[in-house]
């Protein structure tokens, strides 16, 4: 048997093994290899009859009525309880809505806010140096507007650095590069032990692995569900405060969706308790109930049994690219290591643009960021092993030219 064949025999053998398999069924897919569930999960296949009835009878029968009689005031705290356990959240810390982007924002200011800030003496705000530019961006505007510098590195430097003037450190859990896994529990244990707060980008991690946010005290957090939690092209984002820092939580965009009586209509602000202080206006309620339909697809699966499968697949990929790529084309920027492996796999590749551009053609989706990296990201809810060992046969093909 060739080698090939072998690998093939294999994927087949671990479909079959696969607990998750059946749960392809429940998202729309074709022939093609998806592997891009990393940026754009696919598409629930419940999805587009719930945002029928969202439009057609809650919108165009309802109308005004909707917004108590089908739930959409609440559902940015009712979603987030549905996110909640993906997270390893209880009840209650979650609130669903506005954009990784202004999460971030209100997390790393509201966390600064709650350190004491400058006239408590902590002026630094970490920030993962290699970090999604949004985060960095925001960071950066957050730090000039509460009188603190930004202090870029390497989040494995963090726990050394963290000291007396650190009022937060901003980290993302997975490296959206490269895929490395970051100690969420360490580096969360030493910003905490040097009096600061721990706010974690969660991005590239909800919906791929066990987080533990409760578990491991983080104070803050954030992430988008447009990626493993498939909500679809820019599905809202949540904020994750703790318990014990909501009733100090101090949001910088105290819209009147936060108020304790918004329809009192009052000239002062009053914040509401719980995670609905993290609110700001009005909700994407389109794009919201989609999300929460999408959300149906976790019903009776666990993220420890997604952590088990997304580790294998990922190992079958380095073993069949190691396989099917001659020595040399291509060089893996993803950790070997399960601890420090999210749920994709990077490779390092001359023209990697390029060689993207025809992986697509021939029908295996990833992606390419620049300058040089081959990104491949393997959602355990709807991926199978025979699609790994043929995405790694076609990039083989492609490199060789
Ligand atoms: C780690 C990380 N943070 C933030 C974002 C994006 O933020 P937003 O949802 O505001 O576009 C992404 C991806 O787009 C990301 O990978
Ligand atoms: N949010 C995206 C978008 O609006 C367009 C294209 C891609 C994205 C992404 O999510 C990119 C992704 N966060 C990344 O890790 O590169």
């Amino acid at each position: 048997m060739s080698e090939t064949e072998a690998l093939r025999d294999r994927a087949a053998g671990l479909d079959k093994a696969d607990e998750l398999g059946a749960l392809r069924e429940r998202f729309v897919l074709d022939e093609v290899v998806y592997l891009d569930g990393n940026s754009l999960g696919a598409l629930p296949a419940s999805v587009p009859g719930r945002v029928a009835d969202v439009v057609g009878r809650e919108w165009g029968r309802l109308r005004i009525r909707s917004w108590t009689e089908s739930g959409w005031w609440t559902a940015p705290e009712r979603i987030g309880d549905r996110i909640a356990p993906l997270v390893g959240a209880a009840a209650g810390q979650i609130v669903v809505g506005d954009s990784t982007s202004v999460n971030v924002f209100k997390a790393v200011v509201g966390a600064v806010r709650l350190s004491g800030g400058p006239q408590a003496g902590r002026d630094e705000i970490l920030v993962d140096a290699s970090t999604f530019p949004t985060d960095g961006y925001i960071a950066e505007s957050a730090a000039r507007m509460t009188g603190c510098t930004l202090r870029p590195l390497a989040p494995a430097d963090m726990p050394g650095a963290a000291g007396p003037r650190t009022a937060a450190a901003l980290v993302n859990h997975v490296d959206y590069r490269t895929g490395r896994l970051h100690d969420l529990p360490g580096i969360t244990a030493a910003v905490r032990d040097a009096g600061g707060l721990a706010v974690w980008d969660l991005c590239h991690s909800a919906g791929a692995l066990p987080v533990g946010l409760d578990a491991h005290g983080v104070d803050l957090a954030v992430g988008c569900t447009y990626k493993y939690l498939n909500g679809g092209p820019g599905s809202p984002a949540y904020l994750y405060v703790a318990e014990r820092h909501q009733g100090a939580f101090d949001s910088p965009l105290p819209g009147w969706n936060s108020h304790a009586e918004p329809f009192g209509m009052r000239a002062g602000y009053a914040p509401v308790d719980g995670a609905r202080r993290g609110r700001v206006g009005t909700p994407d309620i389109l794009s919201m109930l989609a999300l929460e339909e999408a959300l149906t697809v976790w019903d009776g699966v666990s993220v420890e049994a997604v952590r088990a499968k997304s580790l294998a697949l990922t190992d079958f990929f380095l073993e069949c690219v190691a396989a099917h790529v001659p020595a040399g084309l291509v060089a893996s920027v993803t950790p070997a290591v399960h601890a420090e492996r999210g749920s994709q796999v990077a490779l390092r590749c001359d023209r990697a643009d390029e060689v993207m551009d025809e992986l697509i053609t021939r029908g295996v989706v990833g992606d390419f960021r620049a300058p040089d990296v081959l990104r491949f990201g393997f959602t355990p809810l709807y991926v199978g092993f025979a699609e790994v060992e043929r995405a790694a046969r076609v990039l083989g093909e492609v490199v060789r030219g």
